[in-house]
């Protein structure tokens, strides 16, 4: 992770055209000229990626070395609540810039999938758009972006994944990094929600799959629209207060939550619907997760990324619209 410890200077940006594209990082990250404006420009790219994402501009890049530009504040005065609060962690002078170069530059999904309670099969439309990247800890990436086991660093096996994995792009893979020196947690996952309206929403649920091991940490990062998030203790026989009364933390842009300890296992969190207002600015969350295990992997991409059609954001309609391979 040398890479990102490096402030990147503007040099790297804006350097003469190499004589040929030239690999700059490991998998697939390439510079790539720019016919119109005769620059640079760093881009991150793997086979299972619909399109190319460019590196983080070197300003917000810059910017991100000022993270977490506060102090978490604790929050554990509740029976099994383990929450430190950064209100903001991304500096204010680059919330805007961050959230709008990921709305633009990152791929998502509008997930379906079927649940079958009984013997009645529902279909379900996820409220959100969603995307996700990482490899459980049994996996990585090597430079070339092939999946190597993580003790052999021999290439796995073709079927060993149902799914296909992609690798972090280097402007999240460059925020997980920050968030590991600032709380000490290893992630191998990030998981991206895009929250369009107030109409997008995730209900009650816990992170508490077992492929993420007894009591995860997880790491989540609010940019965009102020929404509210609810947690409410998950039903005991002692009738805590806030099983009925749900703690309501509003979340802005630039703020993160981590979650840890047994907050996972013994409280529900969401994101409820909203009628009008701040909620159709948009929303990005980014959840850094660590998966143990190839089930998480499946998980991760069967929910997040799914079989469905590829959304981008169309900065003149000023909404997510279907890509069908322009660019
Ligand atoms: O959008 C958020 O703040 C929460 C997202 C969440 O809980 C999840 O993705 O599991
Ligand atoms: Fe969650």
């Amino acid at each position: 992770m040398a890479m990102s410890k490096r402030p990147r200077t503007l040099d790297s940006f804006f350097s003469p055209p190499p004589k040929k594209t030239r690999t700059i990082d490991s998998r697939d990250d390439v510079a790539k000229k720019d016919d119109t404006s005769n620059c640079i420009i760093q881009q991150s790219n793997h086979q299972t990626y619909p399109f190319a994402i460019p590196f983080l501009p070197s300003d917000i890049n810059e910017m991100l070395n000022f993270a977490p530009a506060s102090e978490g504040r604790v929050i554990n005065d509740q029976p099994d609540l383990d929450l430190i609060y950064y209100q903001p962690y991304i500096p204010k002078e680059a919330q805007k810039d961050l959230f709008e170069f990921l709305r633009q530059e990152l791929f998502f999904y509008r997930v379906k999938y079927t649940i079958k309670r009984g013997n009645v099969e529902t279909l379900i439309n996820t409220p959100r758009f969603t995307t996700v990247y990482g490899l459980d800890e049994t996996a990585r990436f090597d430079s070339s972006g092939a999946i190597v086991d993580s003790n052999t660093e021999k290439a796995v096996t073709k079927g060993t994944y149902k799914c296909q994995p992609r690798p972090l792009p280097q402007c999240l893979d460059h925020l997980r990094t920050l968030t590991e020196n600032a709380t000490s947690q290893k992630f191998n996952f990030a998981l991206v929600n895009y929250y369009a309206s107030g109409n997008d929403s995730i209900s009650y649920h816990s992170d508490d799959e077992r492929f993420l091991g007894p009591d995860p940490a997880i790491a989540s990062f609010t940019l965009g629209a102020k929404r509210d998030f609810l947690m409410k203790h998950k039903p005991t026989s002692s009738d805590y207060i806030s099983e009925k009364q749900p703690m309501k933390l509003q979340l802005a842009s630039g703020d993160m939550i981590l979650m840890k300890g047994r907050t996972q296992s013994q409280w529900l969190h969401s994101i409820p619907k909203r009628k009008t207002g701040e909620a159709d600015k948009g929303r990005i969350n980014i959840t850094f997760r660590r998966a143990m295990v190839k089930g998480g992997t499946e998980n991760y991409y069967r929910y997040n990324v799914g079989d469905g059609e590829v959304f981008r954001w169309n900065a003149n309609r000023r909404e997510m619209t279907p890509w069908r391979g322009e660019k």
